[in-house]
């Protein structure tokens, strides 16, 4: 395992209280494989992701659990050594990581000489590497952000990510304000960088299209909680946990539009709130009385889940293919 996450809870305080953000979240990244850590808006995705970078807002804390990278159990000062060293970080969005008033080929030229160790003249014939790479023209390297489309700044994010050959990637919705045809280029970016450079990635998104058409695992969070993870076709075809056969009837696929989508009705919880039990209870069609009391991850082999209805998935799963199923909110939940 390049990457184990250990029962890391992340939290925020706020002036209406502390928001647990992470809430007792393990999962495990193997060499060379792509990861996709998905789940709705509010999860704890991007704090997962951040915290694993070391680069938590100011008011976040981690407040439990560990990171560790190739066996070393990550703490502050370790974190910084490896940060766009080992381990680089693609941001939510790509205006963030390129600054509007200097060239892309100059930003790039910048964190090399900066943070690695390359001479200008190195920098400079590496950013040309890099960038074609990243499929984008060297001529480019002269332009400014904003004269390129969404889909170049994307890849100059990824390409500046690369810059000082990380082992792991980390990738926070690197598609998500891009049409199907540009995600699916970007995409396929980064799976030709995967296997050329035999990269380790974490790709946050909360589209489980994105997941299936890229990842080889996947970990789906909600609440701030892993409730489900494993291989990418099996966890898809034979989702186990409620959610994520809700998420799954959600999205569209990216290869074609042939399901109808059903939205999970109702959002994840305001994680200020003290929360306790299965969290998805109150939007979940399934849930009883026992949905209470938290379920452990359980499952054979990788693919695992917690839910305490699981010996009863394939049945669940059946009912969760039915649009009517989502059309009623859980009568436990509401009575
Ligand atoms: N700096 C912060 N201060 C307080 N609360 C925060 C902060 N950042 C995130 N949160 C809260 O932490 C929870 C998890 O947010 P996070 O951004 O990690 O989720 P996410 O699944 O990545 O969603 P998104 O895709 O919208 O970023 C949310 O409830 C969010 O409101």
């Amino acid at each position: 395992m390049i990457l184990e996450v250990d029962k890391l809870r992340i939290h925020y305080s706020t002036r209406d209280g502390v928001a647990r953000a992470v809430d007792g979240a393990s999962f495990t990244v193997p060499e060379g494989r792509i990861v996709g850590l998905v789940g709705e808006s509010g999860c704890g995705k991007t704090t997962a992701v951040r915290a694993i970078m070391g680069v938590l807002a100011e008011n976040g804390r981690q407040a439990g659990g560990r990171v560790v990278f190739k066996g070393q159990a990550m703490d502050e000062a370790t974190t910084r050594k490896l940060r766009w060293r080992d381990i680089a970080y693609v941001p939510q969005s790509a205006m963030s990581s390129l600054d509007p008033v200097y060239t892309v080929g100059a930003q790039l030229v910048e964190v090399m000489t900066k943070r690695g160790n390359h001479s200008r003249a190195s920098a400079r014939a590496r950013s040309v590497e890099l960038f074609d790479l990243v499929g984008l023209n060297e001529r480019r390297l002269a332009d400014y952000p904003h004269q390129f489309s969404g889909g170049m700044r994307q890849r100059a994010a990824i390409a500046m990510a690369l810059a000082l050959e990380p082992s792991l990637l980390l990738a926070d919705e690197p598609v998500t304000a891009l049409d199907v045809i540009v995600q699916r280029q970007i995409l396929d970016v980064l799976r030709s960088l995967q296997q050329r450079l035999h990269l380790s990635m974490v790709l946050v998104t909360h589209d489980i299209s994105v997941v299936a058409y890229l990842c080889d695992e996947v970990v789906v969070m909600y609440a701030g909680q892993v409730v489900e993870s494993g291989p990418v076709r099996d966890v898809l075809a034979r989702p186990r946990h409620p959610y994520t056969m809700g998420l799954r009837n959600a999205f569209p696929d990216l290869l074609s539009d042939a399901l109808e989508l059903v939205p999970i009705a109702g959002s994840p919880p305001d994680l200020r709130e003290p929360l306790s039990g299965c969290r998805f209870v109150p939007r979940c069609p399934f849930a009883q009385p026992a949905c209470g009391i938290d379920a452990a991850m359980s499952g054979n082999g990788d693919h695992r889940s917690a839910c305490r209805r699981d010996s009863e998935a394939d049945t669940l799963r059946t009912a969760a293919l039915d649009p009517r199923t989502w059309q009623r909110s859980s009568s436990f939940a509401m009575s």
